[in-house]
Order: structure tokens, then C-alpha cells, then sequence
């Protein structure tokens, strides 16, 4: 298996390009299934869980390709005559749970094992079961796998209890084929929901309000093929944006939505770091001293939960003491004691924690619990004095699209050794 090696200490230095977002091409591709037709996806990050997805795809029938130069798929999902996803395809990340929305639209039916992804804490699917009874489907769940059927899908009504991003995404493909208007309340508002929302509408769906906490769908008869390109990843533009500011680095952080990135802008520059803002790009400038922050997780536009284990590693180095609030996932602390082989002085007391800052880590074997643990150990690496080795890498590989090569155009000193 894989590690990555970093000697830290070299300050970052030129322009990145971000990737397509992981969490929108992960309910896109699933989202294919709905149009029984060819679909063209372009700006794909080339990711682990983008490369799990088209082999599911392909097992269930459909034909997809993927260009890696060109970032680019083709699924024809016109061949796909049901949905059922064996645990052995659906452990491996989360967005299995997709297909159950996906097919459940164009199927009336699908089953689907129980999802994978990260093990960040209790990671419940009520939201997504209530939201497709509501719509008129049976679920049961048996032997691991989740059964959902129904005779006719009905738009319905459904007001979410927590505003879960996956549960909205769900819903809102399920609903693209029921008859009449769904009204989805306390919807997740995160910008993924937005391009998966324009990306329904690409294929002939009926949804209006995405990106607010009330989406509209009007059922539709028929959906049709499309071409369509992703939206630039937040949480890894704002992973390098971390990395530039954890070395006092320059760093240019190219292709992205600045928008999308004001929570971790506006927490940076409270930091002290300098940061311009360009169209379609900013300016990271780092500094020497950083000053502590206090930060609490929350729904977007809240600052995002998936880059709290990134931030917490750049703390570590900050002038006194951190406080950081985990308000989504009570799980998301395990990283923590990776840290501390390196030095760090973490203290952790229910979902927060308490980081003292110290003057340097230093580099030793340490291993990714998580994707974002995996980012947040890079983070600490560049930091260090000294090598760190980081095992576990197929975690990063989940969402990271060649994590190395972009940190090395970089100036980094890292290296991938198998
Ligand atoms: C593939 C993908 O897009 N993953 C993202 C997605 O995960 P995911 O879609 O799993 O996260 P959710 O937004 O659904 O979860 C948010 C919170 O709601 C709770 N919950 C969720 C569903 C449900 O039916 N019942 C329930 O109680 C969860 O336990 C969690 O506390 O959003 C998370 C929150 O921004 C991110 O960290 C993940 O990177
Ligand atoms: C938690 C994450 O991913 P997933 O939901 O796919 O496990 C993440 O991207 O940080």
C-alpha cells in the first residue's frame, strides 16, 4: 500500500489548478441513471471514488468511459434495466447511496447495501427514507441491503429534520420522475446541491430553488442526455488555500468559485494571512506568525465541517490557544492523536478541541484515519521539521486528485512510494 514521505519547511510557492468537485460528481454520475441516455460530464476530479462510481455504473450495465487527460465521462446508462448494488460495490464510499434516489426515479425501484465513506461518527439515511416514503415508496431493510419500491412516486411535501446534503440530493432525483410537485423544506443549501440541482435541469427535470432551504420539483415524464461540467472543488481549494498559509507560503489557487469560499477566507484573514480575491482565482500570502482562531462547524454558509481536520492541523502552529466546535459529525476527532505523535498539544472534550499552539511538529510515521485526516496529516507534514510518513493514503486518493504532483509543481518535497 502506499505512503506519502514530506520533508517539511519549504515554503509553497506558484499556481495551482482545483479540480471538479468530489461531493457534486459523486451524485452526478450516480444522477445519470435518471436520464436512460447519454450524458457527457466534464471537469471530473480524477479521484478514487470518481473511478469507484463508473465501475459500479458498468457493472449495472451501463457504458461509461472516463478520460483521465481530458477529465472527462461518457455514460450511456440507456442499458440499465435495474439497480442493485451488492455491498461489495456500495462499502466503498458513501455516494453508493445515490442510486437508491436515481433509480428509485426512473426504476420505481432499486437496492442498494448500506453505504461506505468515512468513518467520522454515526452517519444515519432517516432523512433519505422518510423523504422516499413520503413520495409513495416502501422501504425495508434486509440482510444489509435497502429495498425501495414503489407502484407510483407522488410529489409530496417533506420537511427534513437536519438539512442533509445527501438526503436533499436524494430526494431530488427521486422526485425529477414522481408525478406532481415535491416541496423539500430545511434543504441543504451547500453549492454541491446547486450544480447537481442545474444538472437535473440539463437532463429535462423541473427543480427551482436549490441553494435556498426550499427546493421545488415538478415531476417530469421523460429525461434526455446532456453535457454538462462540474463545479470547482471547495474543500480542496480551500485544503491548498491551508497548505499555502501553513508554510508562510505565495500560492495562486486557480479555477474555483470565490464565493464558495468566503467562510475559510474570512477565517484566514482573521488569522493574519493576506488573501486577494480574483474572478476565477485567488491569492494565498502567508505568514510568519499566525494568530488562534475559533472555529465552529456548521451547514453552509457555514464554515464546512470536511475542511475542520485541515484547519485544526494549521492551529497547531498558531500564537495561543484554539478553540474548535465539531457541530456535524462527533467522529471527526481522530485524527487528533496522529497529531499529537507529531507534537501537537490537542485536547479533546466532547466535539471540541482545544489546541495550544506550539512552536514546530516534527516528522514521524503517521496514519490517515479518514480523507480529510489524510489532508490534515499533509498539512502537519509540510510543517514539520524533519520527514513525516504518511500511511493510509488510499483515503486521501478518495478525493484528492494527484495530491503529490500538484504540492510538487509547488515546491514541496514530497514523494509517493508504494
Ligand atoms: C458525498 C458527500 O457529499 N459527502 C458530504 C456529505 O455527506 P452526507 O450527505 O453523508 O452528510 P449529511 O449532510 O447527510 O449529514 C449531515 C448531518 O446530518 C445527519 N443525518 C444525515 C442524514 C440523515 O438521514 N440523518 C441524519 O441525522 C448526519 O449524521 C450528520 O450529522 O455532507 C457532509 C456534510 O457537509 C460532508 O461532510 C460530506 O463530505
Ligand atoms: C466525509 C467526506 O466524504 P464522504 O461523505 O464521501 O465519506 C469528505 O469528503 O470529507
Amino acid at each position: 500500500m502506499g505512503k506519502l514521505l514530506i520533508e517539511g519547511g519549504c515554503k509553497l510557492k506558484g499556481k495551482i489548478n482545483v479540480s471538479g468537485f468530489k461531493n457534486a460528481a459523486v451524485a452526478i454520475i450516480p444522477a445519470t441513471i435518471l436520464a436512460g441516455d447519454k450524458c457527457i460530464i466534464e471537469n471530473l476530479p480524477n479521484i478514487e471514488d470518481v473511478h469507484v462510481l463508473k465501475r459500479i455504473l458498468t457493472q449495472l450495465g451501463g457504458n461509461v468511459s472516463f478520460d483521465h487527460e481530458q477529465k472527462l465521462m461518457k455514460a450511456d446508462t440507456s442499458k440499465i434495466e435495474d439497480c442493485f448494488a451488492s455491498y461489495e460495490m456500495a462499502k466503498e464510499l458513501r455516494a453508493s447511496y445515490y442510486l437508491l434516489g436515481a433509480s428509485l426515479g426512473r426504476f420505481k425501484k432499486a437496492r442498494v447495501s448500506f453505504p461506505g465513506g468515512c468513518n467520522i461518527g454515526s452517519r444515519p439515511i432517516d432523512q433519505h427514507i422518510k423523504g422516499f416514503e413520503a413520495l409513495g415508496a416502501k422501504v425495508q431493510i434486509e440482510h444489509g441491503i435497502i429495498h425501495v419500491e414503489a407502484e407510483e412516486l407522488k410529489g409530496a411535501e417533506i420537511y427534513l429534520d437536519v438539512a442533509s446534503v445527501g438526503a436533499t440530493i436524494n430526494i431530488m432525483m427521486a422526485a425529477c420522475r414522481a408525478t406532481g410537485k415535491t416541496i423539500i423544506e430545511n434543504a441543504a443549501k451547500e453549492p454541491h446541491i446547486v450544480d447537481v440541482a442545474n444538472f437535473l435541469n440539463a437532463m429535462g427535470a423541473d427543480v427551482r430553488g436549490a441553494g435556498t432551504d426550499v427546493i421545488k420539483i415538478h415531476g417530469v415524464d421523460e429525461m434526455h442526455g446532456c453535457t454538462y461540467s462540474v463545479i470547482p472543488d471547495q474543500i480542496e481549494a480551500g485544503t491548498f488555500m491551508i497548505m499555502a498559509a501553513s508554510t508562510g507560503g505565495d500560492v495562486i489557487i486557480d479555477n474555483i468559485i470565490p464565493k464558495h469560499l468566503e467562510p475559510i477566507t474570512a477565517k484566514l484573514r482573521e488569522m493574519g494571512l493576506e488573501i486577494e480575491e480574483y474572478g476565477e482565482s485567488l491569492r494565498v500570502v502567508g505568514k510568519e506568525k499566525l494568530k488562534k482562531a475559533n472555529i465552529k462547524t456548521l451547514v453552509y454558509p457555514g464554515f464546512p465541517t470536511d475542511l475542520q481536520q485541515p484547519i485544526s492541523a494549521l492551529l497547531t502552529q498558531a500564537e495561543g490557544t484554539s478553540i474548535i466546535t465539531e457541530t456535524i459529525y462527533e467522529g471527526r476527532f481522530k485524527y487528533v492523536d496522529e497529531l499529537k505523535r507529531m507534537g501537537a498539544q490537542i485536547k479533546v472534550e466532547g466535539n471540541v478541541a482545544i489546541i495550544q499552539g506550539v512552536e514546530r511538529l516534527s516528522g514521524t510515521e503517521v496514519a490517515a484515519t479518514d480523507l480529510r485526516a489524510g489532508a490534515a496529516l499533509v498539512i502537519a507534514g509540510l510543517m514539520a521539521d524533519g520527514v513525516t510518513q504518511i500511511d493510509n493514503i488510499h483515503y486521501i486518493d478518495r478525493g484528492y486528485e494527484s495530491i503529490e504532483k500538484k504540492l510538487l509543481s509547488l515546491g514541496a518535497k514530497i514523494k509517493r512510494v508504494e
